[in-house]
């Protein structure tokens, strides 16, 4: 348990349900905070789409330096249908990421009880991917010449380094050795992608070397979608890269509960700049302003970020009244966006 008592946050709601969900996660904040002795004393930056409409910015140099000097983030969504596509996601969401060097982006999935899955037999489904965060395609080393032409040449170079693949290594190995069954799939392509491939399949047989009791295996991609939804109690910690591990992940919310459910945290595990916490989904511009989203992956998203700051029991309980909401879910009825956060945070509160 941490010796720290107040802590710093930056809250980026951002856009469509992003707010409506970020809210339910401050409410079950503030619930366990008052419970576990703790404060998190909160500065709300209004980045997103109504921002970038009204003065054309993303995320302003100064304010990034804002952010940097809290503890801890949390975001809820950014992306709208009314801003070019890429605009906010790159300006704003991967700035973040890359800025404050998030090379571990986690993504834990798991099923709880009695909770619905496509899966004919879900079996145990509990697994954390460990995405690259910093680098592959997302790095925006690409270009276009011709655009709008039949001659047009568009590229987009993944950008895999020796140092950024080792780093994420070894967090995924370290990770495995904490977790009961030891064991670590490295999902790729290297039948194809030969330069990147053989680079992570080099990186972690030789790091495997140093953590000789957690068992290796290794998917190229496709086959690995193939096993997440017939075998998915296959895997413990996949390690991966960035552009895999965004797909990879939002199939593992499909198969373990859907994507309302699936938390993920953007850890910068060298401690060097605050670690950003948010859904694995997006602004879900279909339902926004609706109160129909399921803030659950915000909450859950909350108990990484209180895990990362040491508060292990205002995780845990966040978790357990989460896993007690949804075991409530299966006797029906239809909650809003607060209701649902109203008893999440009743039953954290304890
Ligand atoms: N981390 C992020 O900020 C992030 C992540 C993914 C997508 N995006 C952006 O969000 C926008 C929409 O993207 P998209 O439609 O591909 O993905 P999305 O995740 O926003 O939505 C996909 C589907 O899932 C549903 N959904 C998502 N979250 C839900 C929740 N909490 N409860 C219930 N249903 C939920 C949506 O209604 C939609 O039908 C785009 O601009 C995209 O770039 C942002
Ligand atoms: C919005 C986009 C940049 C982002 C990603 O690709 O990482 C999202 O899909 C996610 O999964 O967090
Ligand atoms: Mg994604």
């Amino acid at each position: 348990m941490s010796t720290q008592k107040n802590f710093t946050l930056a809250v980026v709601g951002g856009d469509g349900i992003g707010p409506e969900v970020t809210a339910e996660a401050l409410k079950v904040l503030d619930a366990v905070s008052a419970v576990h002795g703790v404060t998190f004393e909160r500065t709300e930056y209004d980045l997103g789409a109504k921002r970038w409409h009204e003065t054309g910015e993303t995320l302003p140099d100064a304010e990034l330096a804002e952010i940097r000097k809290h503890d801890a983030i949390l975001l809820g969504a950014v992306g709208d249908p009314t801003v070019p596509s890429g605009v906010l996601e790159r300006g704003l969401l991967l700035k973040l990421r890359f800025a404050l060097d998030h090379y571990v982006n986690l993504r834990p999935s798991k099923i709880y009880p009695s909770v619905g899955s496509p899966l004919a037999s879900p079996g145990e489904v509990d697994f954390v991917v460990v995405r690259e965060g910093t680098e592959g395609p997302y790095v925006g080393n690409g270009g276009a010449l011709r655009v709008g032409t039949p001659a047009e040449i568009a590229t987009e170079v993944s950008v895999n380094t020796a140092y950024g693949v080792e780093r994420v290594v070894r967090d995924a190995f370290a990770r495995a050795q904490a977790r009961p069954r030891k064991k670590l799939t490295l999902v790729h392509k290297n039948n194809v992608l030969v330069h990147a491939g053989h680079l992570w399949k080099r990186t972690v047989d030789a790091v495997a070397t140093e953590f000789p009791d957690i068992a290796v295996d290794y998917l190229h991609v496709d086959a690995a979608t193939i096993f997440l939804v017939t075998d998915p109690a296959r895997f413990d910690v996949i390690v991966t890269d960035n552009l895999f591990g965004d797909i990879l992940t939002d199939l593992a919310a499909a198969i373990s509960g859907g994507i309302g459910l699936a938390a993920s945290g953007n850890i910068n595990p060298d401690r060097t700049a605050p670690s950003m916490f948010e859904p694995v989904h997006g602004s879900a511009p279909d339902i926004a302003g609706q109160q129909k989203a399921d803030p659950t992956a915000a909450i859950l998203s909350a108990a990484l970020l209180c895990d990362h700051l040491g508060l292990t029991e205002a995780a845990a309980a966040i978790e357990a009244a989460v896993t007690a909401d949804i075991e409530e879910r299966t006797a029906g009825g239809t909650r809003t966006t607060s209701e649902i956060g109203d008893a999440i945070a009743k039953r954290a509160a304890g």
